[in-house]
């Protein structure tokens, strides 16, 4: 089995133990199981040398059971089906932590955008958008950024589609820039999303944030906003890491140093000589871990050389089923990814709902309702895992499901 598939074995095997743990039976899991809707699409793109480069992409759609999917879209080289099936099954966990009228989409184009120019990502990201324009819509399924995607690629998807439906569309598409209907706050929603789940694991464990040292993988979107916001809070951030490696420093990164200095990638350690690999990272003495990069980077092969209390995940499956076991055995807390990196789908929720009314909020009623949804979900998931005594994913697993099974149910679905 390759260790992409591994991605949806493992998700299934715990949708399977928490629709078992509420009383569902085979006929459901049987819907659950895999995405209702995929879509493979080939996008001729139009080279600055003139050629034709084709790229392929998807979309899945988990299940639109409570409402429209909706999730992010990934510009990485290592994109393919089974990952992108995985993410738009774990979107539909996040929306049902967080109580949002939404199921559970994906999508990705197997690209190196780092590679490519400007005017090449911009006629991709159009091509995309025509090319999934069937099946995508404010009403049936909404985009967002994810990893190498940014504000100005939701842009230019939003172009493409308005032009496409004949009408200006700004509920198609989520984490756009604000003069085109993006939300305040949904830049560092994500990170923010993490740190309101860290700061009550934390109170857990009787942690404050002036004594913690961090390590946080990745810094891009979600690892540079945590950076910044936990070193202000007081927090010692000792390791960061990006694509080609790590820094690490015991007295703490001059984190805002590294920001004035990172690319649109969220890339820095370029720039040192110094360089640890993404494996040292992880065996960084420090009370707290944050991966915030890409997936299945703590195995079975490293989960017994970290040193942190906390690993708090802000990236999309970063750990293995095998290592949340080793970690938990460890006495380890982990707040999940369904959990813990949901702030940035609220604020995408709040965005389409803003969308939709044409009625906009200022950033301290986002943050406000943002706050309250985290806080509630974080409760309900540390107080099933208490009260059950089963490890946090599974908590978050039997609570995210519960709504899509109940709404499919009501359907007649299953
Ligand atoms: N942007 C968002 O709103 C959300 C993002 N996430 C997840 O957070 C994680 C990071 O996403 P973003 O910060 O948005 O992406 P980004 O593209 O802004 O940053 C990605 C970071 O990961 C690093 N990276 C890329 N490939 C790597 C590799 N092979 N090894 C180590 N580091 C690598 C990059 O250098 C960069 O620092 C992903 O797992 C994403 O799915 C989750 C929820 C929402
Ligand atoms: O903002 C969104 O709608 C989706 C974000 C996303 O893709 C994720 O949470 O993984």
């Amino acid at each position: 089995m390759s260790e992409k598939s591994n991605l949806i074995t493992s998700t299934q095997a715990i949708i399977h133990e928490a629709l078992d743990k509420l009383g569902f039976d085979e006929g459901m899991y049987e819907l659950i199981k895999e995405p209702m809707r995929l879509l493979t699409v080939r996008i001729p793109v139009r080279m600055d040398d003139g050629s034709v480069k084709v790229f392929t992409g998807y979309r899945a759609q988990h299940n639109d059971a409570v409402g429209p999917t909706k999730g992010g879209v990934r510009f990485h080289p290592d994109v393919n089906e089974e990952e992108v099936v995985a993410l738009s099954m774990w979107m539909t966990l996040k929306a049902g932590i967080v109580d949002l009228p939404y199921g559970g989409g994906k999508g990705g184009i197997v690209c190196d955008p780092r590679e490519m120019s400007i005017e090449e990502v911009e006629r991709l990201s159009r091509g995309y958008v025509r090319a999934i324009s069937q099946i995508v819509g404010p009403t049936k399924d909404i985009p967002a950024p994810d990893v190498f995607t940014n504000s100005q690629i939701m842009a230019w998807m939003m172009d493409e589609y308005s032009m496409i439906d004949e009408f200006n569309s700004p509920g198609f598409i989520t984490g756009k820039p604000l003069v085109l209907g993006g939300s305040q706050g949904r830049d560092r929603a994500t990170a923010m999303g993490v740190v309101l789940c860290l700061e009550q694991a934390m109170e857990k464990r009787s942690m404050k944030m002036e004594d913690v040292r961090i390590v946080i993988q990745g810094f891009g979107n979600a690892g540079s906003f945590l950076s910044k916001i936990l070193s202000d809070k007081g927090a010692k951030i000792v390791g960061i890491s990006d694509a080609n490696g790590a820094l690490h420093d015991p007295n703490g990164l001059d984190i805002d140093y590294l920001l004035d200095r990172r690319d649109s990638f969220g890339m820095v350690t370029n720039l040192f000589d110094d360089v640890l690999s993404n494996h040292e990272l992880f065996e960084i003495d420090c009370d707290i871990l944050i991966p915030a990069a890409i997936a299945n980077q703590i195995t079975e092969e490293n989960a017994n050389d970290i040193k942190a209390d906390i690993i708090c995940e802000a990236a999309n499956g970063p750990t293995t089923k095998e290592a949340t076991k080793i970690l938990t055995d460890n006495g380890k807390l982990i707040v999940p990814d369904v959990l813990a990196s949901a702030g940035g789908v609220t604020v995408s929720y709040f965005e389409w709902v803003q969308n939709n009314q044409g009625y906009y909020w200022d950033e301290d009623e986002v943050n406000e309702k943002l706050q309250l949804k985290l806080r509630k979900a974080f409760d309900e998931i540390y107080d099933l895992h208490d009260k059950r005594q089963i490890d946090m994913r599974l908590a978050a697993y039997i609570i995210g499901i519960k709504r899509t099974a109940e709404a499919a149910r009501y359907r007649g679905w299953a």
